[in-house]
């Protein structure tokens, strides 16, 4: 019979099968921010079990909420700080060259396919986009997993998405994986990996790729997965040049993680994308998606465009082609965080920030800050925001705010109005 790609994963990383369908993996990487894993440390010092399995395998960053607001969250640093300084942790990432884990991490090289990651955190699905299985985990399994560099999950039971079509103009990964969630609902991938498939996903590029699994959880889904392609191997080529002889070599040996084409799927759906429209959230769940034109013109207070989601380069390049040569409403607070330094900097050689920043965007820091409701944007209350992040909960981005989801293109265009609007498809937003 033939195996998908997350068993084809697990198979090649199995240590032990103690019961059931319970499968014990190594880990080739444990990721780490300064918002759960200070507990873990903190307990496992508790414990006299301040040990890590392998320093060159862990990746720290302290991302969530930095520049530090208050103590509270400049102790969290502090403590991871000091862990990884002790522990020989070389891949830590602070203040000037911290970014958005999600993106910080793929960047800098540490994902490649095949490869098993955990992290305290629930968007460490991302990096499925790579042809990995990276899962968000809970504090025990952190524990064990930067005590003993293994984890145990259940084995992985896969949903396949096909994605097909032909994405309109001004239509985006965002607009994707929205609407799969619209049909999904929140708990349509519960205990699944989606592997995501299909003409548009390898159309993609891995930014796109990366939006998609991003929100892999958005549905209940432990990891998103696509299958490694030349565009996967293009994009990690500076890392992995010394490995391999070439590039068509890599893709031979990433090979080794693409599903069987008579791999068995626990469920199957076919998402077409041909007549997609730019969608948007309106409600407080993630599943509550409707077109945009659908939404009536809400007023929005606040137009946010960053996070792990939709921070990456291209996503800043959509909104500035958008926003080019404009300004926003008088009546909006616009706020852009690029996910990490490379970003940024690649936004200020592109002249991206002087076009947000002469549209009356404020430019922050890389962090995830207003994404959670933590810094750097949060809303008063019974305000709405526009934003291109993942969570649209009841405060999400501050007690008594309301959060709908979006594309950077989309966002741009809302900024401008005032009100939410999809007009970037007929000023050229493509
Ligand atoms: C802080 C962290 C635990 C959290 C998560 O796991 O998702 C955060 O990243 C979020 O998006 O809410
Ligand atoms: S950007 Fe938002 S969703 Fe992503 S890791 Fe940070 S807080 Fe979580």
């Amino acid at each position: 019979m033939g195996k998908t790609i997350a068993e084809k994963i697990f198979e090649s990383h199995l240590v032990d099968n103690p019961s059931g369908d319970i499968q014990v993996i190594r880990l080739d990487a444990v990721f780490c921010h300064e918002i759960t894993t200070p507990i873990a440390i903190t307990d496992l010092e508790a414990r006299g079990m301040d040990r890590v399995f392998d320093p060159s395998k862990i990746k720290a960053v302290i991302d969530h909420v930095t520049p530090a607001k208050d103590s509270k969250t400049a102790m969290q640093g502090k403590i991871l700080r000091e862990w990884a300084l002790r522990h020989g942790i070389i891949d830590f990432f602070d203040i000037g060259d911290n970014g958005v884990c999600h993106a910080l991490f793929p960047e800098k090289g540490f994902v490649r396919p095949g490869y098993t990651i955990i992290m305290g955190d629930s968007h460490t699905c991302t990096h499925g986009a790579f042809g990995a299985f990276a899962a968000g985990v809970g504090t025990t399994d952190l524990e064990v997993g930067i005590l003993k560099g293994v984890c145990a999950f259940h084995a992985p039971q896969t949903m396949k998405v096909t994605i097909t079509g032909d994405l309109k103009p001004g239509v985006y990964a965002k607009d994707v994986i929205l609407g799969v969630i619209g049909q999904l609902g929140v708990n349509g991938a519960t205990n699944r990996v989606i592997e995501f498939t299909g003409p548009v996903v390898s159309a993609m590029s891995m930014e796109a790729r990366m939006t998609l699994c991003n929100m892999a959880i958005e549905a209940g889904g432990t990891c998103g997965i696509c299958a490694p392609d030349m565009t996967t191997v293009s994009y990690l080529w500076p890392f992995i040049k010394d490995e391999f002889p070439s590039k068509e070599a890599a893709l031979e040996a990433y090979g080794a993680f693409s599903a069987d084409a008579d791999a068995e799927y626990a469920e199957e759906m076919v998402f077409d994308v041909g007549e997609l429209v730019p969608m948007a959230t309106f409600g407080y769940k993630p599943d509550q998606v409707k077109p945009i034109a659908e939404m009536g013109g809400d007023k929005v207070d606040q137009v946010y465009i960053g996070s792990c989601t939709n921070g990456r380069i291209e996503d800043l390049r959509v909104a500035a082609e958008v926003l080019r040569g404009k300004h926003i409403h008088k009546s909006v607070r616009g706020v852009v965080s690029p996910a990490t330094p490379a970003v940024y900097k690649q936004a200020l050689k592109e002249g991206i920030i002087e076009v947000f920043m002469d549209a009356g965007f404020c430019v922050t820091n890389p962090t995830c800050g207003a994404c959670l409701g933590m810094s750097n944007g949060v809303l008063a209350e019974g305000e709405v925001c526009a934003s291109t992040t993942n969570r649209n909960f009841n405060g999400r981005m501050g007690k008594g705010g309301m959060v709908h989801l979006m594309s950077p293109a989309s966002a741009a265009a809302t900024a401008l109005a005032g009100v939410i609007t999809n007009s970037h498809i007929y000023t050229g937003g493509e």
